[in-house]
């Protein structure tokens, strides 16, 4: 019963509250079954407590609507939580800041399965290796060249993990679309092993996840020197702790981790289907957190919706806060320019900086490669960069981006997408399951294309230019209330633009 009543309510809270906001505090809850109430069991003692205070007497009014009348909601930590071990009440009003809860047991991982995660772990080489600073294995080289022993391992294991020190705050410029990420990695930067812990940032590629993380780390750094900060993408550690298995060297491993500070953890998802390395990570993350060692983690979609990964650590992910990184809006894309210009020492005009901005807006890298693109071009040339300059060295980005988002394409991808026919967006029906997509493909050709309103209704069965002006403003407008929607647009203009 309450399962459902949630499932109702969340659509709702769903359609009224920015996606962001909708991920962070209400995707996490859990309906669970009594008799008089609504209980919803949140991971942890913060998200209880946030949800309480901002939006308690919101779920309690849409409960009193779904069932016309009475409605009452327990918010309840859930147990075997790392702050609580058993459920507990928490009434709807703010609540004072928690300590920690009770230590969770440890126990030490088999070495069942290394062989698996070894041939796992041969995944092809990201080739972003200098934004990502991935440095080569210290254990690898050493046993490539027949050298390895236990203690050159651990030695390996105390140089390799480097931060990048000029992603730091100062450096990371804030937009909507990261707000509230950064806002949390400047808590946790404040108050490690505190009461965000682990800090989870997901979203997609290229948006500043391993920035942000990295800035903590640096911030971390710089308020206490001696501080063992570990930064590492997730295949290192599958493929050190593959390694470590193989020199029989794992208690090395294992005390090593477990000894550092701050442990940074990058695109957990390639942790998926790696059994034997979910089992070490799992001790090791339930160390860390019961020695109130800061963890960051990262990961390209939200930890509940990783294939292949074990439901134990899902849930612990969420223990501490979980956060997204959207892609960045117009304003964010140009500041985002003008900063990395104005560290380059270099003059961008305005509207050079907008130009790019408005052509490239698939995700951060894609800017700063187009940027670099410019600058390389206007060195070269010797000429100082204006709009001519731009498009001329992304002439070839643009020329291919222009072939990719025809009015035809953006039909043909958007009708695929919703599983229509392109005749439908050119018909004259108007149900919703026709009227809704074909207002996103007319706000999508408005923001993808250079075409005027008439042009982009002639295109969609000979429609007015009001009818295109009015789906532009319905789908913005959707967009902030319905994460449906934003999620739909988002996919969308990845696939039309990446
Ligand atoms: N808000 C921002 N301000 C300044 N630079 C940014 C911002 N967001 C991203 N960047 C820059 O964009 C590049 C890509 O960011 P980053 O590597 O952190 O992305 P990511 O989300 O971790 O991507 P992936 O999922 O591929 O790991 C970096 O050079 C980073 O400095």
């Amino acid at each position: 019963m309450s399962e459902a009543i949630w499932a109702h309510c969340k659509t709702r809270l769903q359609n009224e509250l920015p996606p962001q906001q909708f991920n962070t505090w209400i995707r996490p809850l859990q309906a669970t079954e009594t008799d008089q109430a609504l209980q919803l069991l949140a991971p942890n003692r913060f998200i209880c407590d946030f949800v309480s205070d901002k939006y308690g007497q919101l779920i309690e009014q849409l409960l009193r609507e779904v069932q016309s009348g009475e409605a009452e909601l327990q918010l309840e930590i859930a147990a075997g939580s790392s702050r609580a071990s058993a459920v507990q009440s928490v009434p709807l009003a703010a609540t004072p800041p928690v300590s920690r809860g009770p230590a969770l047991a440890v126990v030490g991982g088999t070495a069942s399965g290394a062989a698996a995660d070894a041939a796992e772990s041969t995944a092809p080489p990201d080739t972003d290796t200098v934004a990502k600073q991935k440095p080569p294995s210290l254990i690898e080289t050493t046993l490539h060249y027949g050298q390895a022993s236990k203690s050159e391992v651990h030695e390996a294991l105390q140089h390799q993990h480097n931060l990048v020190s000029n992603y730091t705050f100062s450096n990371f410029v804030e937009g909507k679309s990261n707000q509230l990420a950064l806002a949390a990695a400047n808590q946790v930067s404040e108050n490690p092993g505190g009461a965000y812990n682990p800090l989870f940032l997901y979203g997609g590629v290229g948006l500043g996840k391993t920035h942000l993380m990295h800035a903590v780390g640096n911030a971390l750094k710089i308020n206490k020197p001696d501080a063992r900060i570990v930064y590492l993408h997730s295949e290192r550690f599958v493929a050190d702790m593959v390694k470590a298995l193989q020199l029989n060297a794992i208690a090395d491993f294992k005390r090593y981790y477990r000894s550092v500070d701050a442990l940074l953890i990058d695109d957990i998802q390639f942790f998926a289907k790696k059994d034997r390395s979910q089992e070490e990570f799992f001790h090791t993350f339930n160390a860390l957190l019961e020695g109130g060692q800061q963890m960051i983690l990262t990961c390209d979609r939200y930890p509940k919706e990783i294939d292949g990964l074990e439901e134990r650590l899902k849930s612990r992910f969420g223990w501490g806060l979980t956060v997204a990184v959207e892609p960045p809006d117009l304003e964010t894309r140009v500041a985002i320019l003008m900063n990395k210009a104005s560290q380059a020492r270099l003059d961008l005009p305005p509207d050079a900086a907008f130009f790019i901005a408005q052509r490239i807006r698939s995700n951060v890298r894609e800017l700063e490669g187009a940027l670099k693109r410019v600058i390389a071009s206007a060195n070269f040339t010797r000429r100082p960069i204006d709009v001519d300059l731009v498009k001329e060295s992304l002439k070839d980005l643009l020329a291919l981006q222009d072939k990719q988002v025809s009015l035809d394409n953006i039909q043909r991808t958007v009708a695929e997408y919703y599983k229509i026919k392109v005749a439908d967006l050119n018909s004259r029906r108007r149900n919703r399951s026709v009227a809704r997509p074909r207002q996103v493909a007319m706000a999508l050709a408005k923001e993808l294309t250079n075409y005027s309103l008439p042009e982009i209704g002639d295109a969609f069965g000979g429609r007015d230019h009001t009818t295109v002006l009015h789906a532009c403003r319905k789908i913005r407008e959707l967009r902030e209330t319905s994460s449906d929607i934003h999620e739909d647009y988002k996919n969308l203009l990845r696939l039309l633009t990446t």
